[in-house]
């Protein structure tokens, strides 16, 4: 892949942009102890983040990555109500942007870059965290884990951002930490670019064959920039 024909910049949030899993985490733990079970530590939780809310709360449940399909659907529905009530009040207590992303979106803005955010998280909880870590404002819009019938790895968010910004595939990196952004993006036929630091269920994401791997933020303006400046 080259990059220098892309002009629209998709990025992942939880573990790409943001290191979510201590609130995550807390917000897990404050579900569990709210119903009368153990806590786990935060590493564990850590590796259950990536598919949204709903798979984070019953891995919760399940005490395990592999969702025990047999938790009864009336605890899953009071567990995430707790949960999505617990993490919305502190969206932003324990969570902090990774080293230099502040500084590396701005200046790809200012090169004239257009970014924009597909998470899996839902969506009400998006703007509050961008807001809590400065960064309102800096994306052309954000979709959510529930903005549309489906979700990462499924493409349609990626084709949906395509449409909505009226660029073609070809002109857009997906940008994220976990094998779904890197899946999403094989199933849309579009460029990817993985981050080594996030979550990944604590497994390699180079086994997923991103197009380019990084182990810091950073790096992604230092490859762009040595490239030309889009319009
Ligand atoms: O909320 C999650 O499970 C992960 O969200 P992400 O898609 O931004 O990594
Ligand atoms: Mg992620």
């Amino acid at each position: 892949m080259s990059l220098d024909d892309k002009r629209v910049l998709l990025f992942d949030l939880d573990g790409t942009l943001v290191d979510s899993a201590p609130d995550l985490a807390a917000a897990v733990n404050q579900t569990l102890v709210h119903l009368g079970r153990e806590p786990f530590p935060e590493a564990t939780v850590r590796n259950w983040v990536g598919n949204g809310a709903l798979p984070l709360i019953s891995r919760g449940l399940s005490g395990a990555k592999e969702i025990d399909a047999t938790l009864p659907q009336d605890l899953v529905d009071q567990a995430l109500a707790a949960f999505l009530d617990f993490y919305a009040h502190n969206v932003c207590d324990k969570s902090v942007l990774y080293p230099e992303v502040k500084e590396t979106l701005l200046a790809l803005k200012q090169r004239g870059y257009r970014l924009a955010i597909i998470t899996n998280k839902p969506e009400k909880f998006i703007e509050p965290m961008l807001q809590g870590l400065g960064l309102s404002g800096v994306f052309e819009f954000c979709l959510g884990g529930d903005s549309l019938p489906e979700r990462k790895p499924n493409p349609l968010p990626l084709f949906t951002a395509c449409a909505m910004m009226n660029a073609e595939i070809a002109d857009c990196v997906m940008i994220g930490d976990s094998k779904n952004d890197i899946l999403a993006a094989k199933a849309a036929k579009m460029d990817s670019i993985g981050v080594s630091y996030g979550y990944n269920y604590d497994e390699d994401l180079g086994i997923h064959e991103p197009d380019f791997l990084f182990d810091h933020f950073n790096e992604l303006l230092s490859v762009l920039d040595d490239l030309k400046t889009p319009a």
